[in-house]
């Protein structure tokens, strides 16, 4: 049935003739696999960049004539940029002065054009690991908290569609809204905007189906999502280093990625990983947290390094990237993610909330000073 479909959406493109002129984009292998859910098919077209905007009305075209057709309710194309080699993306680099989480600056959100590429979104920042179980999630989730605690604006993506959690770990409950014919509202919560590719997938679809949609719905979730203006988006990545690891760091303008591990040694074999893969795709990597680092006996108060802590630290100095910051095993952590009431909302003055806020700053000054620190030599004053 869904193969008949796509012979049928295929079939469309195949007789549309592209704003370049050129051949057909099925004969020209730029559409990707077609993913048909709950009566939606997505897909994407990859295009020169500098050709985007004149494929837009395009898309437009191709969504209402697939519309049309019987079995299909809705169609969403997406347009993703092809890159030339060596060129990367364009890069978020304004220098600014250190921050300090208490005194920043409301005027923080920098006017003009959005450099990451997003129209109203300053830059994007992935959360990644690379294995899964390693509270990447919970991190991502209380580090865009501690964005939001420093006065930044920000937006938190959560592009795991195999396991989505976000909406788990924010509480969310409801189902995102249309905003306009074409876009959605993001939920909100704590401050936070949120949306997840879990809310948008039907649960029974097929976990091997949900792979090639991963890359269309995504353009789709930065591009049609009403983020407004937001001074940082964070992906919560899929967890791992395959190819649709690979595909979405090369595709979404990312300014930078915070690469999560535990102190186990298989957790940093993968982190090493994660990080490899990153570096292959010019996308800077902003630091190396190490969570479930040690635990804190209550009674005591004593420090136990269960897990022989230290390692992601010795690891992040070896191989020359920012060490963010680690965080305990902590139960309030779990029950508190668990609940749907993330530790830097729920207690924004204890000491886990205050592990996540430093981290929050580090990757800020990380991302301003170091965008500078590459371009020029730095002449400083003291
Ligand atoms: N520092 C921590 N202390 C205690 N529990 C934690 C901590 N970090 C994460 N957890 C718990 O570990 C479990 C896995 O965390 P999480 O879902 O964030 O991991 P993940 O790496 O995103 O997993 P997945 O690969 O399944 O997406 C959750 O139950 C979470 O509450």
């Amino acid at each position: 049935m869904s193969d008949d479909l796509k012979a049928r959406i295929y079939a469309i493109l195949r007789a549309m003739t592209p704003p370049d002129g050129k051949a057909d984009m099925v004969t020209r292998g730029l559409v990707s696999d077609i993913f048909i859910a709950d009566g939606k098919a997505f897909f994407s077209l990859t295009v020169p960049a500098e050709d985007a905007q004149r494929f837009e009305p395009f898309c437009r075209e191709i969504e209402t004539k697939v519309a049309t057709l019987d079995g299909v309710s809705k169609a969403m194309v997406a347009l993703t940029a092809e890159k030339v080699a060596g060129i990367p993306a364009p890069r978020h680099s304004a220098p600014q002065s250190s921050h300090k989480a208490k005194d920043r600056p409301s005027t923080v959100r920098r006017s003009g054009p959005a450099r990451a590429g997003i129209p109203g979104i300053e830059r994007i920042v992935a959360v990644a690991s690379g294995k899964g179980g390693v509270g990447k999630s919970t991190t991502a989730v209380n580090f865009a908290l501690g964005l939001v605690a420093a006065g930044l604006k920000v937006g938190l993506l959560d592009a795991d569609v195999y396991g989505p959690s976000i909406p788990r770990l924010l509480g969310l409950r409801d189902k995102p809204r249309a905003a306009g014919a074409r876009t959605i509202r993001p939920l909100e919560a704590y401050g936070l905007k949120a949306m997840s590719m879990g809310l948008m997938v039907d649960e029974d679809t097929p976990m091997i189906w949900r792979g090639p949609m991963v890359m269309s719905a995504l353009t789709q979730m930065l591009r049609e999502v009403e983020w407004g203006e937001l001074d940082m988006l964070v992906v919560d990545m899929p967890p791992g280093t395959g190819d649709a690891q690979l595909t979405m760091a090369q595709q979404v303008p990312l300014a930078g990625a915070v690469i999560v591990s535990t102190p186990q040694d298989l957790a940093l074999i993968d982190a090493r990983k994660g990080l490899a893969m990153f570096q292959k795709v010019d996308v800077p990597v902003l630091g190396i947290v190490e969570n479930m680092s040690y635990f804190v006996a209550p009674d005591t108060g004593k420090r136990y390094d269960i897990f022989g802590h230290g390692g992601a630290k010795a690891e992040a100095a070896r191989l020359g990237v920012p060490f963010l910051g680690e965080v305990p095993i902590e139960m309030a952590i779990r029950e508190s993610s668990d609940a749907g009431r993330p530790v830097v909302a729920s207690d924004p003055e204890g000491p886990h909330a205050a592990v996540y806020r430093a981290i929050a700053d580090k990757v800020l000054a990380g991302l301003d000073g170091g965008a500078a620190a590459s371009r020029a030599p730095r002449i400083v004053f003291d």
